[in-house]
C-alpha cells in the first residue's frame, strides 16, 4: 500500500487562517476531525519544567502575579504536547482576592481565605478596583498573544459566582458547603448580593481579559453539582446567563465555554438557556445522550476521566476511543472531565495526544 502523508502534513498543507484556528472553528459550529484538544490544568505540577519555574517564583500567588514567569507556565504544556488551546495560568480565586478577601495557598490543604460570615461582610469588599489589581493576569495574556503558535488558542476563564461564592464562604475547599448553603437558605436576599456582586465582577473581568488577548473564554462551575434544581437554577444557571449576556454584549464574537460540573440531567438547561457556545462535560455525563441532547444545540468538551492518565496504556486508549466515537461524530473538543492530577506521569499526555491525533479525516 502506497504510503499516505501522515495527518499531521495534511493539516499542515491547510493551516487555518489565524481567525480560523481549529477550537474555533468548532466553536462556531464546524465538526473537525481530528478533534482539537487541551486539558483542564494542563499547565501544573505533573511536569517538572513547571515545579521549577513554581520554586523560583516562591508561592503560587506570586508565580500567578509574574506575567514573564505564568506567560512561561503557559507555554510549557503547548511546547511538550503542542495542544490547540493555551489556557491562561491563573486561579479562579484571583477574584475575591482582588476585592480584598485574604488569599494564600497552603501546601498540601489548597486554598485558604478568610471567611465571609454573611452580608454583613460584603461592606468589606470592593469591586471598584478589581481590574487595577488583576493588572498582571491581563499582561500575562499581552505576552501570551505574541508568544503562542500561530494555531494554538488562547483561552481566558473565571470561576462562576456560585463556585466562587463557595470558597469565599467556606475559606477554602468544602466536602458539604453547610456553611454556603445554610446562608444561602436562610438568606437568600443577602446570599444574591454576594451572587451579583461576583457576578459583575466576573463579567468585567472576562471583557477585560478579552480586551487583553483572550479569544475564548471558559466559566468554571466545578460545585454546581450540590444544588436542588431550583438553586441550582437560581445560583448557577442565572448567574452564568447573565455573565454570558454581559460579555456576548461587549464581544459577540467571543465564543464562551461553560463548565456545570456535576449538573447531570440539568446539564440540558444550561445548553438552552445560558447561551453559551459550548458546554465542558464532567467525567459522569453519558455520552449517547450528550450526543443526542446536547450537541445538536453547543459543542462539547470533555469528558475523560483523569484518573486514566494514571494508568495510561490499553485502558487509557480504550476510554479516548470511546469518547471519539461517541462524540466525534458533532462537534467536539477533546478534553478531561475535571482537572489534570499532579501524579499524572507526562508519557501518558503524550500517548493521549497521539491517539487523538492519529484520528483519520474523515467526511462528516
Ligand atoms: C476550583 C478551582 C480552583 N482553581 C480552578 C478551579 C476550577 C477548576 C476545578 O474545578 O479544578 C481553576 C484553575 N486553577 C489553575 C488553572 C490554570 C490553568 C490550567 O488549567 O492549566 C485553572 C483554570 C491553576 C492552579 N490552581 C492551583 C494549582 C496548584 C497550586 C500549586 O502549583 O502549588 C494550579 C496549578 C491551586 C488550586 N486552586 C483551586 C484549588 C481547589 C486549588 C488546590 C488544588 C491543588 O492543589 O491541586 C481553586
Amino acid at each position: 500500500m502506497n504510503k499516505k502523508p501522515s495527518d499531521t502534513q495534511m493539516l499542515d498543507a491547510s493551516l487555518p487562517a489565524a481567525d480560523e484556528k481549529r477550537l474555533l472553528r468548532v466553536l462556531r459550529g464546524e465538526r473537525q476531525q481530528p478533534p482539537p484538544i487541551w486539558l483542564m490544568r494542563q499547565a501544573g505540577r505533573y511536569l517538572a519544567e513547571y515545579r521549577t519555574v513554581r520554586a523560583e517564583a516562591g508561592s503560587f500567588l506570586d508565580l500567578c502575579y509574574n506575567p514573564e514567569l505564568a506567560c512561561e507556565v503557559t507555554l510549557q504544556p503547548i511546547r511538550r504536547f503542542g495542544f490547540d488551546a493555551a489556557i491562561l495560568f491563573s486561579d479562579i480565586l484571583v477574584i475575591p482576592h482582588a476585592l480584598g478577601q485574604k488569599l494564600w495557598f497552603e501546601e498540601g490543604r489548597g486554598p485558604r481565605l478568610e471567611p465571609l460570615q454573611g452580608a454583613g461582610d460584603l461592606a468589606a469588599l470592593d469591586p471598584g478596583r478589581i481590574e487595577e489589581r488583576l493588572q498582571p493576569v491581563f499582561a500575562t495574556l499581552g505576552l501570551l498573544q505574541k508568544s503562542l503558535p500561530a494555531e494554538t488558542t488562547l483561552i481566558g476563564f473565571a470561576g462562576a459566582p456560585w463556585t466562587v461564592a463557595s470558597y469565599m464562604i467556606e475559606g477554602g475547599s468544602s466536602r458539604d458547603f453547610l456553611k454556603s448553603k445554610r446562608w444561602a437558605y436562610s438568606d437568600p436576599e443577602g446570599f444574591a448580593r454576594l451572587i451579583g456582586l461576583l457576578v459583575e465582577a466576573t463579567a468585567g473581568y472576562l471583557i477585560a481579559q478579552v480586551e487583553a488577548g483572550a479569544e475564548v473564554l471558559q466559566i468554571f462551575d466545578s460545585w454546581s453539582g450540590v444544588w436542588p434544581e431550583p438553586e441550582f437554577r437560581r445560583w448557577c444557571l442565572a448567574p452564568q446567563r447573565e455573565i454570558v449576556r454581559r460579555v456576548k454584549a461587549a464581544h459577540p464574537q467571543v465564543p464562551i465555554i461553560v463548565f456545570p460540573r456535576g449538573a447531570g440531567p440539568l446539564y440540558v438547561a444550561v445548553a438552552e438557556e445560558v447561551g453559551a457556545d459550548a458546554l465542558s462535560l464532567d467525567t459522569t455525563v453519558p455520552l449517547d445522550w450528550a450526543a443526542r441532547h446536547l450537541q445538536p444545540k453547543v459543542a462539547v468538551q470533555g469528558n475523560l476521566d483523569p484518573a486514566l492518565l494514571l494508568v495510561g496504556g490499553a485502558a487509557q486508549d480504550a476510554a479516548v476511543d470511546r469518547i471519539l466515537k461517541q462524540l466525534g461524530q458533532g462537534r467536539f473538543i477533546f478534553n478531561l472531565g475535571h482537572g489534570i492530577d499532579k501524579h499524572t506521569p507526562p508519557e501518558h499526555v503524550a500517548r493521549l495526544m497521539e491517539r487523538v491525533r492519529a484520528q483519520h479525516s474523515t467526511p462528516v
